[in-house]
Order: C-alpha cells, then structure tokens, then sequence
C-alpha cells in the first residue's frame, strides 16, 4: 500500500514505529465498505506501520519450502554423475532425462492443483502434505536399486515440489506487509538457491563415496521433517481464516503480525484490517460450492480483459525462466563439466550454484531500488551474450580437452556469467507472480503461471541431453540464446513496472491494456512518496 499521505514529511524513528497508531487518528470508526475503501484510497493502512519481527521469524519457517525445492532439484546434479551402475546399470543420456524430468513432471500436476488445493484445505496443511510427499519420495529414492523406482520416487517428490513453490511465496505474500513483500518473497529465492548450493556441496563431498549419492538423497528427508513439525504451530494467512469465516482467529494471526515491537496493538485497528478482508472476501460468493468457485474464477481469469492480461505476463515471465535454459546447468553442469575436461565436474558446477546464490542476494538488495522491469531488462540480454560466448568455445573446444585449455577455461567463466545475469533478475522476479492477480483468481492465476514454469523446466531437463547430442553443444546453447532474446523482447513489451505499486495501482495499469510508461511514471511516483514519507528509508509497497 503506498505510504500514509497524510503523515508524509519528515519523520523520527519513533514517529515511524507509531505508524500503525497515529494513522487510526485519521480512521472513523465507520466500517461501511465506502468508508474503508477511502481510507485505502487514501493511503491508510496499518500495513505501513513497523511490523512485528515475527513476520520475519514466519517468511524464515516458510522458507524451508523453498530450501527444499532448491536441495531436491539440486542434487540430482551430483548424484547423475556419482550413481554408477547402482541401479543396475550405467546411466544412459535418456535414463539421466527421466530421473530428473520426473521430478519437473510431479512438480507440474502439484502446481496445477497447489492454488486450489491451498483455497480448500488451507496453506497451513497443504504445507505439510508438501513435507510428507518430500519424505515418501526421499525415501523411495534412497532404497532405489532399478532406475524405474529411482523415477517413481522423483516423481512423488516433484509434486511436493510443485506444490511447495507455490505455496510458499503465496504464504508469503499473503503474510507480509506490503511494502516488505518483495523483498520477502525474494527470500524464499534464496533459500532455493541455498538448497541448490547445499545440494551441489554435499554431492562433491560424497561424490567419491560407495552409494554416497543415497546419503544425498536421504538428507532431505530432515529439513521437510523439521518444517512440518513446525508447521503445525504456524497460524493460517489472515485472509485463509476470513475466506472460511474464522474471523476471531484471523483476528489473532493480524495482532500478531502488525503489532509494533513491544507494544499490544489497537483492536481498532485489527477490526479495521480484518474488516478490509472481509471486504475483498465478499466477492467470493461463500455459499458456493468448490467446483462452482473453481469454474468462475476460471471464467473471470481467462474473460476479464485485465486478468487475462495478468496471466498473460506471469506465464510469459515464468515461461523465459525456464526456457532460457538455466535449469540445464542446474541439473546436468556436472555432466557438462566432466564433458569439457574437468577432474572435479561436481566440485566445478558448485561455482554454478554459488554464483546464482550471490546473485540471487544482490537481487534481493536491489529489487526495490532499481524496479522489477528495469533488473529484468538490464540482465536478460546479458544471458544471451554469455551464451553466445558459450557456443564460441564449445566450438573451439578441442576433443579430449583438459580443464587446463583455455576453451575450458572460458566456458566456465561464459557459464558464470550467465548464471549471474540470470540470478541477479529473471531467477527471480517471476515468483513475485502473485502480486499480479487479484484475490478473486490468485490461487488459480499462482497455479497456471507455476504449471508454465514446471512445463518449461520439463521441456529443457527432458531435452537438454539429447540436444547436446544431436545439434552439439554450440547449437544448444546459440539456440538457449536466441530464446533469451525473444524474453527481452517480451518483457520490453509487455511486464509493467510494479514497484511500489498497490494492488489496485497494478490491475488499473493492466485494465486497459500493458501499459508500460504509465506504469513507469506510477512507480516513480510512487517512489518517490514513499521515500518522502519514510525519510530516506527504502521498503517495498508494491502489491
Ligand atoms: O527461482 C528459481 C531459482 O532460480 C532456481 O535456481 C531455479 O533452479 C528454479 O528453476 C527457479 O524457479
């Protein structure tokens, strides 16, 4: 929400954590719809006060979710090239491209359910059966002596997978005040790219280990285990409880999340956020049936102009994420770099994962200072030069090279690179997806843009491989490169700026078509207010 106009202007740090009690002084104790949406139009909203630390404590436990998509995606890396002939024979190019497609397949069908399931059952839950299809394939895994129950056992966890990078940013989103939102959303990135790292760090150290990779595999059973246990303490999302009527608890969750530091919160203030939800609820037709819930929200995303649109750029971010080839270094960098000469490929793809990781934290700094559009614009293009550079080298790269020959050399850096420009923005920016749609069609809008980034990372982990083979290395990547350019392309014509926008400000700039430069001058603006209002203190307001 933007900032408090009528407290913008200098203010103290005290001024800044009374927030949340000097606005209600400009609040009514009228709670008719009329009279909250002006306080809304007006900036008023306790989301711009100080929020209690538990937010943060909460967007960590979430987190774990991301962790765990990151470190089941990441060690199937290692584990392909340290496997051997433990499931009965060596692993062939089309038997590396099912164990790791199978995953991305689960992860698809999880996030075609995930938005809908979390509507019905609740994030809390859908969580935690998350964390038990984590365990169920992890275990499978583990105990896996043919290559088909070593697939069946990725293919159960990919759909805790799917499921977990859905929920987790929608938790997430759903939770924070607005203007922490994107930068906590990036959170959860990192902790994917941290699973990845983990992942990658333990597969080098085991790499060398008789059936080490089944140790990889079992580990991940600990952090789900830990997160649902957690789970079960961890309260529903305000607006989950007012959807199904449970206002009091929704009450208590709101207390919780915006009272200042150390101080009990007003109830005025509570009834007046929980009031807000109920607002937006009642378009939610409660006594309707879930299939009938389903189908018009369904109806709505596809027949609303600015809903459509909506889904148009969350897919289409989603689609360049995948198709941009990333996930082939993420999943095959060790193959590649055992290819290319390297007497360590697993200890060398962990330069792959680390950079990403870096990068995905500089991404978090910056975000909210350089804006959504402007880090995707900046950074795409640059993966299509690295990859450019890429196929450069694989051509020059002689047969039976050595790590030392400076072709080598140069694709390891070219890779570097592109994982860098990757991270620092289209790694990341796409999860802020829900942020695009309104409450009406969040859950089915989240769930068509996550379906179109696991049917994109399907098509690159199932032909990767064989594109190597078939049209060379140099082709893949040129190929990769020439996607990313078509990506610039899209974004440049089609992704507003939604920094420091509101909710309302972002489908008022979709209603009536991509507006690109009206969303450009709303975000500066916007900006602006809000730096004026916190005195230099840069949060995020967007969504
Ligand atoms: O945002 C994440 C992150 O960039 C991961 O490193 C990548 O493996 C995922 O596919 C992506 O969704």
């Amino acid at each position: 929400m933007v900032a408090d106009s009528k407290n913008a202007g200098v203010q103290t740090p005290v001024e800044l954590a009374l927030q949340p009690i000097l606005s209600l002084e400009t609040q009514s104790d009228d709670y008719s719809p009329d009279a909250i949406a002006r306080d809304v139009a007006n900036g008023v909203d306790i989301e711009d006060g100080e929020p209690n630390p538990f937010v943060f404590l909460l967007t960590i436990l979430v987190s774990f979710s991301g962790f765990l998509f990151g470190y089941d995606t990441g060690y199937v890396s290692g584990a392909l090239v340290s496997i051997g002939t433990d499931l009965g024979s060596v692993l062939t190019s089309s038997d590396k491209e099912f164990i790791t497609s199978a995953t991305s397949v689960g992860a698809l069908l999880g996030g075609v359910i995930a938005g809908t399931l979390a509507d019905v059952l609740g994030r809390k839950w859908v969580t935690i059966g998350a964390n038990t299809l984590f365990v169920v394939g992890a275990a499978i895994q583990t105990g896996a002596h043919t290559i088909w129950t070593m697939i069946g056992g990725r293919f159960v966890m990919g759909w805790g997978v799917g499921i977990a990078s859905l929920i987790a940013p929608l938790y997430i989103s759903e939770m924070a005040p607005s203007r922490f939102r994107g930068r906590l959303v990036v959170l959860n990135v990192l902790a994917i790219t941290g699973g990845q790292v983990i992942a990658y760090a333990i597969g080098a150290g085991l790499s060398n280990l008789q059936n080490g990779w089944r140790v990889l595999v079992g580990l991940g059973i600990v952090p789900a285990i830990a997160q649902m246990i957690m789970f079960i303490y961890m309260p529903e999302t305000p607006r989950y409880l007012v959807r199904t009527g449970q206002i009091e608890k929704a009450r208590h969750v709101v207390r919780w999340i915006y009272s200042p530091r150390n101080r009990a919160i007003d109830e005025e203030v509570v009834t007046r956020k929980v009031k807000l939800l109920e607002i937006y609820n009642n378009e939610q037709h409660p006594e309707w049936s879930g299939y009938r819930r389903v189908k018009y929200a369904l109806k709505q995303l596809y027949l609303v102009p600015g809903h459509f649109r909506a889904l148009v750029v969350a897919c289409g971010l989603q689609g360049i994420q995948q198709l941009c080839g990333f996930n082939s270094l993420m999943y095959f960098s060790a193959t590649i770099f055992q290819v290319v000469g390297f007497n360590q490929p697993t200890a060398v793809s962990l330069i792959v994962a680390g950079t990403n990781m870096a990068f995905t934290i500089l991404a978090f700094l910056l975000i909210d200072i350089i804006g959504r559009r402007r880090i995707l614009l900046s950074t795409v293009w640059g993966m299509s030069a690295a990859l450019v550079l890429n196929a450069v080298a694989f051509h020059f790269l002689p047969p039976n090279a050595s790590q030392s020959d400076p072709w080598a050399i140069i694709i390891l850096v070219a890779m570097m690179l592109y994982v860098a420009f990757y991270a620092a923005g289209i790694g990341n920016v796409p999860w802020q997806q829900s942020e695009l749609f309104p409450m009406q069609v969040r859950g089915l809008g989240t769930s068509m843009a996550t379906a179109t980034n696991w049917g994109g990372n399907l098509i690159i982990g199932s032909t990767f491989l064989t594109m190597m083979d078939r049209i060379t290395p140099s082709g893949t990547f040129g190929f990769y490169a020439g996607l990313c350019l078509l990506g610039e392309v899209f974004i440049y014509f089609f992704y507003p700026e939604t920094s420091y926008l509101t909710l309302e400000d972002i489908q008022g700039v979709l209603k009536d078509g991509f507006d690109i430069k009206k969303s450009n001058q709303m975000s500066r603006e916007a900006k602006m207010k809000h730096q004026a209002s916190t005195h230099g203190l840069i949060g995020d307001s967007s969504a």
